[in-house]
């Protein structure tokens, strides 16, 4: 039947807007296919064999390197055609010459792009340790228990899951805390490769604490570029109990809510954001004594989001939701925008801070200490 035969079902312009609705409601309840199928291409190292092939590879070429049983392999261009589709890889149109007298034939190839630059093992930006981290069935165990937290008194969705907060479960489980700690480093360790050019941040500094500094990635790249600075990473007992520190890094365990070794400055990067007001207050008036201990005033640093909705693009603030709903659903806790962060600081008694927007959707924030 051709589609003018079909004009008296054609006529109601409102079911446009019907299956418009539909189209997106189902977008996004299949949207968690994304992250679940990006995590395949990273267990399959993916976007390690495209990077290795030097050019663009072509499907066959990319199956033959999987060494998949033939009934899965001939799903590769479904999941590969998905993950472009996202932006996760794109497909170019390669020539290829070298059938000598038959035609030159046209065919497709993948390469990466800037999000799955990010994902080729071994590289020094490499996010691929995150992936394995968010994309794991305990995390997304307890997302999906929101429903269950929010009638409960439970602080973390762990908590309705487990029966713990977030940090008891990694203490409690060294294989949680390797998977955390290694998605910390991944992402402490692109960062730090930015920061490290940052001379003004560092200068006049003796002594810095980097509180909640996880298994040190950041301090090795900051210590390894500032020979002259003392770099104590400060992290819970469980953390830091096995870790060495060499030449002008060390390590020390610890609770901030306690006590903070003294430093002329204190590094608190995807610390505060974990933590409600009232603990934010107590971990800051913690560094600022933990400054003045040393005599001389500082600063802290923060690497924090900073929401602006109405001045950022749609995907950052995307991304920037998306971590705030992680920390509600983890820790009760929750990115801020300018105006909480600025109620935060004078509110834990700092006038003078500046922010700096230099790492993408995370800030540079100074509180001056004086
Ligand atoms: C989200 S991680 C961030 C790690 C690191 N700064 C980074 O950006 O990769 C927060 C860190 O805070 C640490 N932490 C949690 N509670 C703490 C406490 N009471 N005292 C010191 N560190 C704590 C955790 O062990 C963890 O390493
Ligand atoms: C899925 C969770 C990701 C995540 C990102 C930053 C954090 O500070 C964090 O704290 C536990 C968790």
């Amino acid at each position: 039947m051709s589609s003018s035969e079909m004009s008296d079902c054609n006529n109601n312009g409102g079911n446009k807007k019907l299956f418009e609705g539909q189209a997106l409601l189902y977008k996004h309840l299949f949207s968690f296919f994304t992250p679940i199928c990006l995590k395949l291409a990273v267990k399959l190292g993916i976007p390690t064999i495209i990077h290795n092939h030097g050019k663009s590879i072509t499907l066959s070429e990319l199956i033959s390197a999987l060494h998949l049983p033939p009934s899965k392999a001939c799903f590769v261009p479904r999941l590969m055609r998905f993950l472009a589709h996202n932006g996760l890889f794109a497909i170019v149109r390669i020539h290829h010459d070298d059938n000598g007298e038959q035609e030159a034939e046209e065919k497709e190839g993948y390469v990466l792009t800037s999000a799955s630059e990010l994902l080729v093992e071994g590289s020094e930006n490499c996010l691929s340790a995150m992936v394995k981290f968010i994309v794991q069935p305990t995390l997304v165990d307890g997302w999906i228990r929101m429903d269950e937290w929010i009638y409960g008194e439970e602080v973390s969705v762990f908590g309705t899951a487990c029966g713990v907060s977030w940090w008891d479960l990694v203490a409690n489980n060294s294989e949680q805390m390797n998977i955390f700690n290694e998605g910390m480093a991944s992402d402490s360790q692109m960062m730090s490769l930015a920061l490290r050019d940052c001379n003004s941040v560092f200068e006049g500094i003796e002594t810095i604490v980097d509180v909640g500094g996880g298994n040190g990635a950041t301090g090795k790249i900051i210590s390894e570029a500032y020979p002259e600075l003392q770099y104590i990473v400060f992290d819970l007992p469980s953390v830091v109990a096995n870790l060495q520190g060499i030449r002008n890094l060390s390590y020390v365990g610890g609770d901030m809510f306690k006590s903070i070794p003294e430093a002329n400055a204190v590094l608190l990067k995807w610390v505060l954001h974990n933590w409600n007001d009232d603990y934010c207050k107590k971990i800051l008036k913690n560094c600022k004594e933990c400054i003045l201990r040393k005599g001389k005033g500082g600063k802290i640093i923060i690497i924090e989001v900073v929401i602006n909705e109405g001045q950022d693009k749609y995907d950052t603030t995307q991304v920037k939701l998306e971590f705030d709903m992680t920390m509600m659903a983890m820790f009760s806790a929750k990115e801020r925008t300018e105006k909480e962060w600025k109620q935060l600081f004078t509110g834990s008694g700092f006038n003078n801070y500046k922010i700096f927007p230099l790492f993408g959707f995370r800030s540079l924030i100074e509180l001056y200490v004086i």
